[in-house]
């Protein structure tokens, strides 16, 4: 048995129940403007208040008229315009039509709209006539209330407002919405050995990615983030900000020192300050990860090695946050394709390596390639990835040719 797959680590998909187990979603909900609402959870459903469209109206430029009066042999007399927002406000004898532009309300008693371009127009004693091919009846009219009626619920809560939510909403005229508040979620990093990026590295330092990376992913979401920077190898000084995190987050995400090493204070101040939900996963890369509460908050862990600080966040924080604030996120999407490189993999932990993936064309399938050495410090793996090729903990060694599961980043990964 290797260093990375003794038993007693909690499956992956246990520690992601017992954390949703273990959240609530938060209570607190606010009115958002419009405008300001794109990413924002939903906390209420949306009845439309209107029908939409809210009257009949042209589909195309061109010319409406009753079905019934038309004749193959009298052209019929053009009476006057509508315009989309300037209705035709006479009255239309039997026999006429009416010149009308795409959106413009159809005037009473009309049923049947006809494209310009099958219209030919003609000009006597400066009244103008048309006369029309290809009609069918009701055509190019588009009804009121056939894309929504009033009372149809558009939207449910949990949803979270994307361009297109935020479109249907203004279709509807909606200029407010009740959305959850945002999350606030602490982060830091732990560790002596960083520098921030800008600054000179001295013997044995390196840069603090974890912090950056995962602010990055987290400014995706509608959370407010309390970036509490780098944090020393120090125990009280660990203490003092894990301290103030719960104090003033609903979240509290650090990284690195959930090992086990002299200086890995992560779990002993968990337990100290508050209560170890779960400590090490049959996850790889992140065996560490750490889940918990503290007086006022939910604490996660994260590895230090940069890779399993991104994996862990994406695959295990991500989806908790997402239900603690309200969010009912569509679970990650998957697709099978076909590996054209082999993957090493021990059995025993749930594997998450790195692939490339791309449609063959000819074939109209996915292959997948690695994208290399897949240690938990090799960062590059992430960059020229699209994705995840997550293998079950009980699998071995995939072979070239071996059909494999691939899950596209998520949105805050790419
Ligand atoms: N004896 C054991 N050693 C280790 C084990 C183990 O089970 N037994 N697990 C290994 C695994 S797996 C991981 S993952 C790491 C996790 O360790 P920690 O969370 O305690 O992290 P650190 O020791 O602080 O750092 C690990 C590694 O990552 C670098 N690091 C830390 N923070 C950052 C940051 N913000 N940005 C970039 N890189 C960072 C750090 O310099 C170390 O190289 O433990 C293994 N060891
Ligand atoms: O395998 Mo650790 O879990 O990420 O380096």
């Amino acid at each position: 048995m290797g260093c990375c797959d003794a038993p007693g680590l909690m499956p992956v998909e246990q520690a992601l129940t017992e954390m949703a187990a273990n959240v609530t979603n938060v209570s607190e909900t606010e009115f958002c403007e419009l405008e300001q609402a794109f990413d924002r959870i939903l906390a209420e459903a949306v009845a439309s208040p209107l029908d939409i469209p809210p009257f009949d109206n042209s589909a195309m430029d061109g010319y409406a008229f009753r079905f019934a009066d038309l004749s193959a042999d009298i052209p019929m007399p053009v009476v006057g315009t509508a315009l989309a927002g300037q209705p035709f406000a006479g009255d239309i004898p039997a026999g006429g039509c009416v010149r009308i532009m795409t959106g413009a309300l159809l005037p009473a008693g009309l049923d049947t709209v006809v494209m310009q371009e099958n219209a030919e127009l003609t000009e006597t004693d400066d009244k103008k006539y048309a006369r029309f091919a290809n009609v069918k009846a009701n055509s190019n009219v588009r009804y009121r209330g056939e894309d929504v009626s009033t009372g149809d619920t558009v939207m449910t809560p949990g949803c979270r407002l994307s361009p297109r939510h935020i479109g249907q909403l203004a279709c509807l005229g909606i200029a407010q919405v009740k959305v959850y508040r945002k999350l606030k979620v602490a982060i830091f990093s732990t560790g002596d050995e960083l520098k921030q990026p800008g600054e000179i590295l001295g013997k044995g330092e390196i840069y603090d990615s974890n912090r950056i990376a995962v602010k990055a992913m987290l400014q995706r979401l509608p959370v407010d983030i309390l970036d509490l920077g780098v944090v020393p190898d120090d125990e009280a000084k660990l203490r003092s900000v894990f301290q103030q995190a719960d104090s003033e987050a609903d979240v509290v995400i650090s990284s690195g020192g959930v090992s086990v090493g002299d200086a890995d204070y992560t779990k002993l101040l968990l337990e100290q300050l508050g209560q170890v939900g779960f400590w090490k996963l049959a996850i790889k890369p992140g065996k560490p990860f750490a889940f918990g509460a503290l007086p006022n908050s939910r604490f996660f862990g994260l590895p230090g090695n940069p890779v399993s600080a991104v994996v862990t966040c994406d695959q295990l924080v991500m989806p908790t946050l997402q239900k603690m604030m309200g969010w009912q996120a569509e679970p990650a999407i998957q697709y099978p394709a076909k590996l054209t490189s082999g993957l090493r993999k021990r059995p025993g932990r749930k594997d998450y390596q790195r692939g490339e993936a791309t449609l063959d064309s000819d074939t109209g399938q996915w292959q997948v390639v690695t994208t290399g050495a897949q240690g938990s410090a090799i960062f590059s793996s992430m960059v020229s990835a699209n994705g995840y090729v997550p293998l079950p903990a009980a699998s071995g060694n995939q072979a070239e040719g071996d059909e494999v599961w691939f899950e596209p980043f998520a949105e805050w990964l790419r």
